[in-house]
């Protein structure tokens, strides 16, 4: 045999090394990303168990997607390790991580003349065979996702006539399909309102409830805080802190961080709030001297 034939034959027949389950669903330590000989990630950890939402907050170009797709293995590592159930990424195929996490990207190709339907039906495909057809069960887990994401009303419409925030919903129901233990979305909500925002939100902690893991990247910290059990803020390429929101988004964090003086009120019913000095104090209070200036100024 060729010794390109016996390659080709020794990637079919690789079976995955057996998960563990007594393994974190998610174990990524110091990882690296290099793009184009640069250093996007320097060294950034996340755990995650069954039952917990993870929200991976951080400033623009921090690295938060670089990392989501890195620990998603839709991203060559250049350091550090990535384990799902024990097992290293790069040990899984495709479709076998397909089965473990599902991936929500924060912008994704759309493709022309595809149905709501058919896209979620194509984020099923992990779980039908190769050459095979969709069972009852799939017909069942597409319409269930269908339902949760609430896209019913325009299942039937293209993708391409969709609005931003139809997209973004159908995503989500496009990832839910997959029913994997794991569902990472990159900020799923960068296009919904307010009331479907909420919506989301519950949506995600739903699946908690049911026993799946979330990890959302997210800017709104004041939903961060709402949604997760943990947070890990990534700044310059790391991760940087990590815990409960109330103890990682500190005021301190905050100006350090974001560079804003800002603080989180976390109310015992569960509202949340970030309180904002959105024009910083010191040009709020050369403001105010403009304005005493221009008052005791005599009119020309
Ligand atoms: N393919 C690429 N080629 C070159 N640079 C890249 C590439 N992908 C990402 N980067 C850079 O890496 C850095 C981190 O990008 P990343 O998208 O991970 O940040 P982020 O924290 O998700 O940002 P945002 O909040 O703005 O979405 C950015 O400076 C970005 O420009």
């Amino acid at each position: 045999m060729a010794a390109a034939e016996s390659r080709l034959m020794a990637l079919l027949s690789r079976s995955a090394p057996p998960l563990d389950p007594s393994a974190p669903l998610l174990d990524a330590r110091e990882v690296a990303v290099e793009i184009g000989g640069k250093r996007i990630l320097h060294a950034a950890d996340l755990r995650v168990a069954a039952g917990e939402l993870v929200a991976i907050v951080g400033p623009n170009g921090a690295g938060k997607s670089t990392f989501a797709r890195a620990v998603a293995g839709l991203q060559r590592t250049s350091g550090g390790s990535v384990r799902w159930s024990g097992v290293d990424v790069g040990q899984l195929p495709g479709r076998r991580l397909a089965q473990l996490r599902a991936f929500v990207p924060q912008r994704s190709r759309v493709p022309d003349g595809v149905t709501v339907r058919e896209a979620v039906r194509i984020g099923r495909s992990p779980h039908i065979k190769p050459l095979g057809r969709m069972m009852q069960a799939d017909h069942e887990a597409v319409e269930r996702a269908i339902a949760r994401a609430g896209v019913e009303r325009f299942a039937e419409r293209k993708l391409t006539t969709l609005s931003g925030g139809e997209l973004q919903r159908v995503q989500v129901a496009v990832g839910l399909a997959q029913e994997a233990p794991l569902l990472m979305a990159d900020e799923p909500t960068s296009h919904l309102d307010l009331g479907a925002t909420a919506t989301l939100a519950k949506l995600l902690r739903g699946l908690t409830s049911d026993g799946l893991a979330v990890i959302l990247v997210v800017h709104d910290l004041s939903l961060a805080a709402a949604v997760a059990d943990r947070v890990v803020v990534i700044a310059s390429g790391r991760s940087v802190a990590s815990g409960p929101p109330a103890d990682v988004l500190v005021r301190e964090r905050l100006a350090e961080v974001w560079q804003v003086d800002a603080a989180l009120e976390t109310r015992p019913d569960g509202h949340t709030a970030l309180h904002v000095a959105w024009l910083g104090r010191q040009e709020r209070q050369s403001e105010a001297f403009a304005a005493e200036g221009a008052a005791a100024d005599p009119p020309a």
